[in-house]
C-alpha cells in the first residue's frame, strides 16, 4: 500500500519512512503548498492542511503539523515554532528562556485522509531544553530543536540519540503506528464487506 504525504519537511519524510516502511506502507512525499494559520492547536493546523489536500482532490495523504511547547510560556511558540525559530534562531531562544523553567515537549498530529475518511492520531514527548543553549549549536535539517532538546529519562539531545532511540522518544512514532493500525483495519474492513457482496 502507498500513502501521500504532503510536507517540505525531510525530518518529518524521513521519520515516516522509517516507521512506516517497515510495516508495508510506502511513503510517497509531495511537495503540497498549504496555508498554515498561526492560532490553535497542532490538531487543528493538521485538519487544516488535509482538508486543503482534499479540496485539491487528494486522497490516501497524510499531513504532519507539529510544533515544541515551552511550560515557561502559554501555549507558545507551538503552532508558531518553525516562523519563531526561522526568525529568532537559538539567540532568540536562549534570551527567552534565561532563568525560566526549561522543561518542554513537543506535540504532534498526523492528520490522513483515506478513502474519504478523516481520522487524526495526536502524541506528546516530554522533555527539556538544554541549559546553556549557545548559538554555536547545529540545527538538525528541518527539526532545529533536535539539538537541544533532552527527551525526559536521557542525558542526551535527540540529534545525538541512536536512531532507535530517538523513534522510541518520537510523538511522530506513536502517532504514525497509530495511523497504520488504522488504515489496516480499515481495509481489512473494506475487505469483508467486498466479500460479503459477493
Ligand atoms: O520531531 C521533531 N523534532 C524536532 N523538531 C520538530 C519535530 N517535529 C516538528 N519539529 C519542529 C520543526 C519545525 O520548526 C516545527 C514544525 O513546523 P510545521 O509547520 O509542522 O512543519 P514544516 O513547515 O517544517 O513542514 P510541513 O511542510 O509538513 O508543514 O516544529
Amino acid at each position: 500500500m502507498k500513502i501521500l504525504f504532503a510536507t517540505s519537511n525531510q525530518g518529518k519524510l524521513s521519520e515516516a519512512k522509517a516507521v512506516l516502511e517497515p510495516l508495508g506502507l510506502e511513503v510517497v512525499p509531495f511537495p503540497l503548498s498549504l496555508i498554515e494559520t498561526d492560532a490553535g492547536t497542532v490538531k487543528e493546523v493538521a485538519l487544516q492542511k488535509i482538508k486543503q489536500a482534499m479540496e485539491q482532490g487528494y486522497d490516501q495523504v497524510m499531513v504532519d503539523d507539529a510544533g515544541i511547547y515551552f511550560a515557561a510560556y502559554h501555549q507558545f511558540p507551538g503552532v508558531l515554532t518553525k516562523r519563531i525559530f526561522n526568525g529568532i534562531g537559538y539567540r532568540g531562544i536562549a534570551k527567552l528562556l534565561a532563568g525560566e523553567n526549561r522543561e518542554a515537549w513537543f506535540e504532534g498530529t498526523v492528520a490522513v485522509c483515506w478513502k474519504g475518511q478523516v481520522q487524526t492520531f495526536s502524541g506528546i514527548t516530554k522533555g527539556h531544553i538544554i541549559d546553556p543553549l549557545t548559538e554555536d549549536i547545529q540545527p538538525v535539517p528541518g527539526f532545529p530543536f533536535d539539538s537541544v532538546f533532552i527527551p525526559e529519562g536521557e542525558h542526551h539531545v535527540l540529534k545525538d540519540l541512536p536512531m532507535e532511540k530517538r523513534l522510541f522518544y518520537s510523538y511522530r512514532r506513536k502517532a504514525l503506528e497509530k495511523m497504520a493500525h488504522w488504515l489496516f483495519l480499515h481495509e481489512k474492513k473494506n475487505g469483508q464487506q467486498d466479500t460479503y457482496m459477493l
